[in-house]
């Protein structure tokens, strides 16, 4: 049994429906990665997972079980709109809501220094939020969702505000996270991270889900378009190879626009007909190019 089944949820605000019927499950040492346009519904079923609304239609389990106290210690949550307080010292902000979510103060305290030596910010422990630059309240946020140890963790927009050093940071202990066996439901428009870091997806529109499944296994839906071509010297007349569809040059070759797989081989060996190859590849699909089409689509 997987640690979070969501399960035909539905919620409506008024005449709006904001979720309609989205079911997944995250695995114990899963990211899962929960994707959509502004307004798909994203934020909406993260707030049924954490038990801040209820579901009108469907249910959600937690180790097989419905929301309860038990289940709010198993959980923690980066929300995307950080919310601190400036001018509270953050240890005592992080120690307080670790002891909400049932961890001993004595505990909490030694945790959150941990986390800090392992940011590297062992200082930070009795300044005050305001103190902090952004980024690096972003990381202390982080912090507050994990101290407790949740079995499921919940993380919006984990990575925005972080400069790259600390978002190769963050990466790396989300992984360390999965890999000690929590459950994450991660949100982002950034499609890099997902591709990095999530097994499954779901893309929402529109409060539907439009796509689902492993990331590997729905880019092998999507036809590969693109070929990478170069050659020691310059190849001549690919534009005039039947289904090619356009042909950039880029600093390490040719970038070539098709309709069809199979054209690919014509452009192959056309070229090889010019001379030697030093690259040759059919290219698939981004989960950004898989993204814009499939949303773009609907929202014609
Ligand atoms: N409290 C609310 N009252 C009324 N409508 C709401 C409420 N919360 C969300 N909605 C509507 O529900 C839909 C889904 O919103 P939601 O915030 O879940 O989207 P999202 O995918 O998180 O978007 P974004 O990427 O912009 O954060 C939207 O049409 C939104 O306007």
């Amino acid at each position: 049994m997987n640690p979070l089944v969501v399960n035909r949820v539905m919620k409506q605000y008024g005449d709006k429906t904001a979720v309609n019927g989205l079911s997944f499950e995250v695995g114990a040492g899963e990211i899962y990665g929960l994707l959509g346009a502004n307004g798909a519904g994203k934020t909406t079923t993260m707030r049924m997972v954490l038990g801040l609304i209820m579901p009108d239609g469907g249910e959600i389990r937690y180790n097989g079980k419905p929301y309860g106290e038990e289940q709010l210690r198993m959980l923690g949550y980066l929300p995307e709109e950080r919310g601190m307080y400036p001018k509270v010292k953050l240890s005592e902000q992080i120690v307080y809501l670790a002891q909400l979510r049932g961890m001993s103060r004595k505990d909490a305290e030694a945790n959150l220094r941990r986390w800090l030596d392992r940011f590297q910010v062992p200082e930070y422990y009795d300044k005050k939020v305001e103190e902090l630059s952004k980024g690096n309240q972003q990381k202390i946020q982080f912090i507050a969702a994990v101290i407790h140890r949740p079995q499921i963790v919940i993380l919006d927009e984990a990575f925005s505000g972080l400069d790259p050093v600390n978002v190769e940071l963050l990466k790396t202990t989300v992984k360390e996270l999965r890999d000690e066996g929590t459950s994450i439901l991660f949100s982002t428009h950034r499609m890099e991270h997902v591709e990095e870091l999530c097994r499954n997806i779901t893309i929402m529109h529109k409060s539907n889900p439009v796509l689902q499944g492993p990331i590997r296994e729905i880019k092998s839906r999507f036809p590969r378009e693109k070929v990478v071509l170069s050659a020691e010297a310059p190849i001549q007349g690919l534009e005039s190879i039947p289904g090619v569809q356009g042909v950039t040059r880029t600093e390490q070759g040719y970038l070539l626009q098709i309709a069809r797989a199979e054209t690919a081989q014509d452009i192959l060996k056309h070229a090889l007909a010019q001379g030697p190859i030093q690259k040759f590849e059919l290219l698939e699909p981004t989960l950004n190019e898989i993204f814009i089409r499939t949303v773009g689509e609907r929202h014609e």
